[in-house]
């Protein structure tokens, strides 16, 4: 008899599905991408052509690459400061979820096509936020249902896509023209990074100039998209959370002279906002929902792939919730309590190792995300300088209970202090309203 687990068992789930190059993205992924024959880093079903393209534009995603990046990044978030301080005069609340996709996708398109689309000060390209919600919603629904495709919905979609997909298509055209129109070095992105595998022929592991684009393109979803749901919820957490609030914001104002101090090292030092980041991560995942796998062919046709003690058929697609894991008793106790502390307990415990193991909102592995970095820098960035500008609280009144659960939601959603979310590969929400108050001579 062949004894299997001493460890919790949706742990071993992960080990065996996402930390290991035995499985790969099933065919239905290419639901993800440009097109029904065009393959991304994120949606490669083989593993040889993911390690190549990962290993191309994983160079712009580096902690060094990030270290360029970040002045470009900081004058993003000094916008943001400037709308919420404008904000403040007129006494208006402030929804997060607005704030943050504006800024999230501005990010992503400067360092995907070196562009500034301008989407916090000015309304012109902001249809873009639309298809970036139409996207993933849709592309959800056919990464589950591919035979949709070929139904009346799939004609519906595309009826009702076309109008949004075209301005954005322009637009995408018009920022690759005038990045082409430069010096390969004249901006730090991704262009800048990869223009030397051009044209390359795809044994050397080159790119079309197409196959870049489509690469600079999923940077607009996989950053824009993510990181606009990790700030709405840090900051919808904050919001109701005196204790936490509370804690964060002696931290920043104590770790730092003046706003301006407040980059990516000075940031690495502080513990608690890493902590208030990452249990927003943990109760309300960008990618909340089961990022599926199967067997990689690459592993040939005698290779068994075994999970959690059980021989998998080929062919068979599986993976684990994010949300039921982060929200598993076992390791999370009190699981819908937003409770920064838990990540600064350091006893090196069983329970304490299972508890990282169990936080998996990057994924893991070798198809895990490939701009975590990026991630934890500009959600760190713009929590911390609010909190140095200003304080906040929920906005009064109605307004100020937007994203949040309440009874007679449907079942699951009835809990007040949880930020909601709707799984569209990324996530869709609302919310929250704030309302800030300039702190000092600001
Ligand atoms: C809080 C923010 C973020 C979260 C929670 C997040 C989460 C994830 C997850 C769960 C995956 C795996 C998807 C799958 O298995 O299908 C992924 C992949 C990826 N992410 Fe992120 N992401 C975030 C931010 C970013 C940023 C800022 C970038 C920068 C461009 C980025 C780039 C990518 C790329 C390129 C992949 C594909 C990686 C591969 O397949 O090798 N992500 N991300």
């Amino acid at each position: 008899m062949q004894s299997f687990t001493m460890r919790p068992s949706q742990l071993r789930l992960v080990e065996d599905i996402y930390r290991t190059d035995q499985t790969t993205k099933p065919k239905a992924y290419i639901a993800l991408g440009p097109g029904l024959t065009t393959y991304t880093t994120l949606t490669a079903t083989s593993n040889r052509l993911h390690r190549t393209r990962r290993q191309l534009i994983g160079q712009v995603l580096t902690d060094r690459s990030m270290r360029a990046f970040e002045p470009t990044m900081i004058e993003q978030v000094d916008v943001l400061i400037r709308n919420l301080l404008a904000s403040t005069r007129k006494s208006e609340p402030v929804n997060m979820t607005d704030e943050s996709r504006r800024l999230g996708l501005n990010i992503a398109g400067l360092l995907a096509f070196g562009y500034d689309m301008r989407l916090q000060t000015d309304e012109q390209n902001r249809f873009m936020l639309d298809m970036l919600d139409a996207g993933p919603y849709w592309s959800n629904v056919f990464l589950h249902y591919p035979r949709a495709r070929t139904f009346r919905l799939g004609l519906i979609t595309v009826q009702a896509f076309r109008t949004l997909r075209e301005p954005y298509l322009a637009l995408v055209q018009k920022m690759i023209k005038a990045r082409m129109a430069e010096e390969a070095y004249a901006k730090h992105d991704l262009y800048s990074h990869i223009a030397h595998a051009l044209s390359a022929d795809a044994e050397s592991g080159g790119l079309r100039d197409s196959e870049l684009w489509f690469e600079a393109n999923l940077f607009l979803t996989a950053a824009g998209d993510t990181v606009k749901t990790a700030l709405s919820a840090t900051f919808f957490y904050l919001s109701r959370n005196e204790n936490a609030y509370q804690t964060l914001a002696a931290e920043i104002r104590s770790a730092f002279q003046a706003g301006s101090e407040i980059t990516g090292p000075g940031i690495s030092g502080c513990q608690y906002l890493r902590a208030c980041i990452d249990e927003a991560l943990r109760m309300s995942p960008p990618a909340s929902g089961i990022l599926w796998r199967e067997q990689a062919p690459e592993t040939g046709d005698q290779a068994l792939l075994v999970v959690d003690g059980h021989v998998i058929p080929k062919g068979t697609v599986l993976g684990v919730n994010v949300y039921s894991l982060h929200h598993n008793e076992e390791y999370f106790p009190d699981s819908f309590t937003y409770r920064p502390e838990r990540w600064l307990e350091d006893a090196d415990t069983e329970a304490r190792r299972h508890m990282r193991d169990a936080f998996i909102p990057f994924s893991v592995g070798p198809r895990g995300c490939a701009g975590k970095s990026m991630a934890y820098l500009e959600t760190g960035l713009v929590v911390a300088k609010v909190l140095w500008y200003f304080d906040f609280e929920a906005a009064p009144g109605k307004l100020g209970k937007v994203g949040e659960g309440h009874a007679g939601m449907e079942e699951g959603r009835e809990r007040e202090g949880v930020f909601q979310l709707y799984d569209t590969f990324t996530a869709m929400h609302d919310g929250p309203y704030l309302r800030f108050k300039p702190r000092g001579g600001y």
